[in-house]
């Protein structure tokens, strides 16, 4: 045991640093070599006289407002006492040594974990980290400190990879914090840049926008940068890229930003790291807390106490569900009952079994290509007049995000084909929506672009488009069949289908085809038109006509349902046990685009579920104006709105968007 303390002795140089527990005049220890530099310090491997293997921090000292730094930390340190903080042992506060000494935490800080190592944690391992982080940071918060550089170099880890929130270098007393000028934060070497480049960008991307923006730090910075980090513990990679090594991402990442970039970027645009997908068995809840707590608006983030109680909610949950995925079958029982009811919802574990063997893709690909005997035709699509000088012409930016949301598989497929076959004034762009598995939207995805092409070649883009749909639906069942003939399909009576919406732009001109229940909406002077109509059985004209054409549609669970097959929509590819009343023939619109057109959205229903054309537009103008970013984050606010389906979104952006309106 070190030697007991008078806490009358027990001070710093100055006095103004005295614990009753912690000795802060060490008369002796042993110093060896530098584990890890800081930017702030070097901290060695050390022992104590009392043989205790210990962390010495040792801080850089070289002005007097560095001194008095020191003295404000070490202040702050003695005061600390909970599990989840690195715990100072003891300190050496007087000239010429100043050193801190701390547990030593063996299994390095977390960022080197996740990114030298490549630590993968298992959700509710993650989970965990997060829940003893945020307790951590919620006692700092409740005794009124702000830790001010939360980060996963910041993490310390012990043997049992337990973490501890440590550096406390930025940290400040809120009560401290208004005479603390800008200045003075900005001398702490902090965003000075040209410091140590690499802590530079390392530290940014933690910092909230408003610490980008120079104002004051509050409780809600710190939640900020938490969640940040939270995200990087289940995604693996360096926020900003995609990329797990430390090293590689900071050099991509000073590739792609600027630090004035990067800053402009998070606090203009609204620009956060890519959000952990739902695939790899993240809780939709959690990205919900992660999304709402990297809010531009602080005010908007929940508090640690808040945060820490929905983790453990959050938590709770997941054990739970491991545990009926381990040994319930109730829960399976009533989920078959409801399928065989239904009828619409294969079970997974089925169609793996053969879906493995028939790439629907492909066949897709070589059925259309050997169904017309014109492949080595040239094609000319529709006259030149049409498109070679059109009064208006667009200008596209385009993108696209699919996921697969909660549904155990992913169903949906689309495409992007701008200057199709070639043309710089045609473009194409289709989603489909699979039911009762995948096959007929893979397939769909190739075949509909080349029977487009063929018929073009021919037909007007109206007439091709309508003959692309029926030959496409006409070529899967065909396909369908062989394979079922060739016994190449396991599962007796399967009659996969898809609905379709594809828009093609030939010039000025937007064709829009639609097959069952996909949408697409165009914005014009900030307001949306829908250019389909849904084709479900609840629409009492097309219930109408499915029931003359001898087909029963029954009001079954929630909705009106066609057929045996229970199916909601009345218009599809496939379903070859509904046809031909569940027709394939799309309702096409067509609209004369003029410099008002802002932007096409077209998705699947998964998204206009839980969405409305209004909501769209009002997300969209809320989101920086790049395409790929608003369709992710249409797809991400319908699942955060407890979309259950599948979601794709394709936007496309018919003029350019100016400066102003990427900023928001
Ligand atoms: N108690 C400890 N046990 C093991 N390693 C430690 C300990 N304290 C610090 N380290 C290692 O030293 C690194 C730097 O420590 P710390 O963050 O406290 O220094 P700093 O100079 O304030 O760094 P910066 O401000 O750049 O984050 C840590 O990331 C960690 O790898
Ligand atoms: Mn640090
Ligand atoms: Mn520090």
């Amino acid at each position: 045991m070190l030697a007991t303390i008078d806490p009358t002795t027990n001070k710093c140089i100055r006095g103004c640093c005295f614990s009753a527990t912690i000795p802060l005049a060490l008369p002796s220890y042993t110093l060896l070599g530098p584990i890890a530099r800081g930017s702030e310090s070097t901290v060695h491997e050390a022992y104590l006289s009392d043989g205790r293997r210990v962390a010495a921090k040792k801080p850089f000292l070289p002005t007097s407002d560095h001194l008095d730094k020191f003295h404000r930390e070490l202040q702050l340190l003695c005061s600390l006492d909970h599990p989840g903080l690195a715990k100072m042992l003891a300190a050496h506060a007087k000239p010429p040594n100043y050193m801190f000494f701390f547990e030593m935490y063996e299994s390095r800080n977390l960022a080197e974990k996740l990114h030298v190592e490549e630590w993968n944690p298992e959700i509710e391992c993650a989970l965990g980290l997060a829940i003893q982080i945020g307790e951590a940071l919620m006692y700092l918060h409740n005794n009124g400190i702000l830790h001010r550089d939360m980060k996963p170099a910041n993490i310390l880890l012990d043997r049992n990879l337990n973490p501890y929130v440590a550096d406390f270098g930025l940290a400040l007393y809120k009560k401290d914090l208004r005479s603390t000028s800008v200045e003075n934060w900005r001398s702490s070497g902090k965003p000075t840049g040209g410091f140590h480049k690499r802590n530079m960008v390392g530290t940014l991307i933690y910092m909230a926008p408003e610490i980008l923006k120079k104002e004051m730090h509050t409780e809600k910075s710190d939640v900020y940068s938490f969640a940040i980090m939270i995200n990087e513990i289940l995604t693996g990679v360096v926020p900003y890229t995609d990329l797990r090594a430390e090293a590689q991402a900071h050099t991509v990442l000073e590739m792609n930003y600027t630090e004035q970039q990067l800053t402009a970027a998070v606090v203009a645009e609204g620009l956060r790291p890519k959000l952990t997908e739902l695939e790899t068995g993240a809780p939709l809840n959690l990205l919900k807390l992660i999304s709402k707590c990297w809010d531009s608006d602080p005010l908007l983030r929940l508090s640690m106490d808040d945060v820490v109680k929905e983790l453990k909610t959050i938590m709770l949950i997941c054990k739970k569900e491991a545990s009926i995925n381990n040994h319930s079958c109730s829960f399976n029982d009533t989920n078959d009952i409801f399928d065989k009811k239904v009828g619409l919802h294969d079970k997974s574990v089925n169609l793996r079994s053969f879906q493995e063997d028939l790439n629907w893709y492909s066949q897709g690909e070589r059925k259309s290509n050997i169904t017309d005997h014109v492949t080595s035709q040239k094609y000319e699509m529709w006259p030149q007049s049409l498109h070679e000088h059109p009064i208006y012409k667009p200008k596209l930016a385009f993108g696209s995000f699919a996921t697969c949301g909660r549904r155990e598989s992913m169903e949906d497929t689309h495409f992007l084909l701008p200057e199709f076959c070639k043309e710089k004034d045609i473009h194409i762009f289709g989603i489909f929506d699979g039911h009762r598995g995948a096959a007929a939207a893979e397939f769909s995805a190739r075949a509909l672009p080349a029977f487009l092409q063929m018929s073009g070649s021919t037909k007007g883009p109206k007439q091709a488009l309508t003959e692309a749909f029926l030959k496409t639906d006409v070529a899967f069942r065909e396909e369908l069949a062989f394979q079922n003939n060739a016994k190449r399909i396991l599962q007796k009576n399967w009659h996969p289908g898809c609905t379709a919406v594809a828009a093609l732009i030939v010039g000025s001109i937007l064709f829009v085809g639609n097959a069952g229940d996909c949408r697409a909406i165009l914005c014009r002077s900030g307001h949306p038109c829908s250019l389909t109509k849904d084709h479900v059985a609840s629409d009492p004209a097309e219930r109408a006509r499915i029931m003359n054409e001898g087909i029963e549609v029954k009001w079954q669970v929630d909705t009106w349902r066609v057929g045996a097959a229970a199916l909601q929509v009345t218009r599809s590819i496939g379903d070859d046990d509904l046809k031909p009343a569940v027709t394939a023939e799309p309702e096409i619109s067509e609209t004369l685009l003029s410099s008002e057109d802002e932007y096409l959205v077209m998705a699947s229903d998964g998204l206009w579920d839980v969405l409305s054309n209004e909501d769209v537009i009002s997300i969209i103008r809320d989101t920086v104006k790049d395409p790929g970013m608003c369709s992710k984050r249409l797809a991400s606010e319908a699942a955060e709105r407890g979309s259950k389906d599948n979601i794709s979104v394709i936007i496309v952006f018919l003029r350019p968007v100016s400066t102003a309106e990427r900023i928001y």
